[in-house]
């Protein structure tokens, strides 16, 4: 078992790293109310539900469950209030103890929800993805989307404890396991070259899941974000690195219609454009393009997005919360492992790479 903290300047919490974790209520005990709300969707509910709901009962918890239908396209107002109005059937109080049980969508919309009903209740986070142990559990970006653009309307909400059991990783399909690697690659191309390299060396035993190599990896990940939330929690300046491709990502999962594109391949396809970015703006050569490729390759992802129109891309992407006061900014690679934050000099240089993947 490993243990990540996190010292957002809002309040200090742990990340457990680990396998059965979620059977051993020690780890909860600090942090739950008498009374908890586990909200799960349909899928994780199969396998995990039931075994939470009775260990959180025999330790005295009043544990209820919300059961969300699951994907991309219920990380909505729907599914917020379908929360909100079981948390008051249930007579949810102020100390009632959201537990997110689930991927990030899960994630996301729970944290969300416990942001905002009766103004803030506490939130334990239990990622069940890949994708949600590295990244969406941990820093406190909670959101839904709106049909114009992805976490449109959200809050920055810390957990009061993350739990990643290794376990979970065991029923995800393989599509959603190489999803989870896009952000994990993120990390590698945002900040540290040496963790590129310890990547490239272990990416087949990775993708077999090895649980040392992956314990390594989630750990790693958590600690390069739990860093940069510590230094910026609220995105004034370091932390837009961790939207490195997201500004071409976010818009090809809404203009592809959410759930098409999993957030991870989108995320993908968004950093190879960011890497060519970079390339027009003269920081890294082919070579360095060739790497991003490769790694995103090995991990099965894709490498390459779909075709839209120039100002299909150009609507998306003024939506961005990067955008300010108008202009649009871009995570940009210096080189490999050294993001920075940048307005284009020269529109022109965008077009250029949007040229390549215009239909
Ligand atoms: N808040 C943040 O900082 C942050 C960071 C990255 C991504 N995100 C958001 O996270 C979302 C993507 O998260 P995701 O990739 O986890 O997708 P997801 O939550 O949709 O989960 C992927 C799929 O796997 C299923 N699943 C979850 N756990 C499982 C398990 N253990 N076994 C089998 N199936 C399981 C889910 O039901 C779903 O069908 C996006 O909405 C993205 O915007 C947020
Ligand atoms: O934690 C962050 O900060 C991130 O940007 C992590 C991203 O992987 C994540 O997808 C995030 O939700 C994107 O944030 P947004 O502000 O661009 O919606
Ligand atoms: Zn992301």
């Amino acid at each position: 078992m490993q243990t990540v903290q996190v010292q957002a300047p809002s309040h200090s919490y742990d990340i457990v790293i680990g396998k059965n974790i979620l059977n051993d209520f020690n780890l909860f005990a600090p942090h739950i109310g008498k009374k908890a709300a586990i909200v799960t969707n349909t899928t994780v509910a199969q396998w995990y539900l039931q075994p939470l709901v009775k260990l959180l009962q025999n330790n005295g918890i009043d544990a209820f469950s919300i059961i969300l239908p699951d994907g991309e396209q219920h990380k909505n107002h729907e599914s917020l209030n379908h929360i909100y109005d079981s948390l008051l059937a249930n007579h949810a109080d102020r100390k009632t103890t959201l537990i997110a049980l689930g991927g990030g969508v899960i994630g996301d919309t729970v944290g969300y929800a416990a942001a905002t009903y009766q103004r803030g209740v506490p939130l334990i986070q239990i990622p069940t993805t890949l994708l949600s142990q590295v990244d969406s559990s941990v820093g406190g970006k909670t959101a839904i989307n709106h049909p114009r653009g992805k976490n449109m309307i959200g809050a920055f909400y810390q957990p009061k404890l993350v739990l990643a059991d290794l376990n979970t990783l065991a029923t995800l399909p393989e599509r959603e396991f190489s999803a989870g690697m896009a952000e994990v690659i993120k990390y590698a191309l945002l900040g540290d070259v040496a963790f590129l390299a310890w990547l490239e060396q272990h990416i087949a035993a990775i993708m077999q899941k090895d649980h040392t190599l992956l314990a390594q990896m989630i750990a790693h990940c958590c600690q390069m974000k739990a860093d940069i939330v510590a230094q910026d929690e609220t995105e004034q300046g370091i932390r837009a690195h961790l939207n490195l491709g997201h500004t071409f990502g976010h818009a090809i999962e809404a203009q592809m219609g959410y759930g098409n594109w999993l957030h991870g391949e989108a995320v993908a396809a968004g950093m190879v454009m960011a890497a060519e970015l970079s390339q027009q703006l003269g920081y890294i050569g082919s070579d360095e393009i060739e790497r991003v490729k490769n790694i995103i390759r090995a991990a099965h992802l894709p490498d390459t997005p779909p075709k839209f129109s120039e100002e299909e891309w150009l609507a998306h992407m003024r939506h961005d919360k990067k955008v300010d006061e108008g202009k649009m900014r871009f995570i940009t690679l210096k080189n490999l492992g050294a993001a920075q934050i940048e307005t284009l000099p020269d529109v022109n240089v965008l077009k250029n790479v949007l040229s390549k993947f215009t239909a």
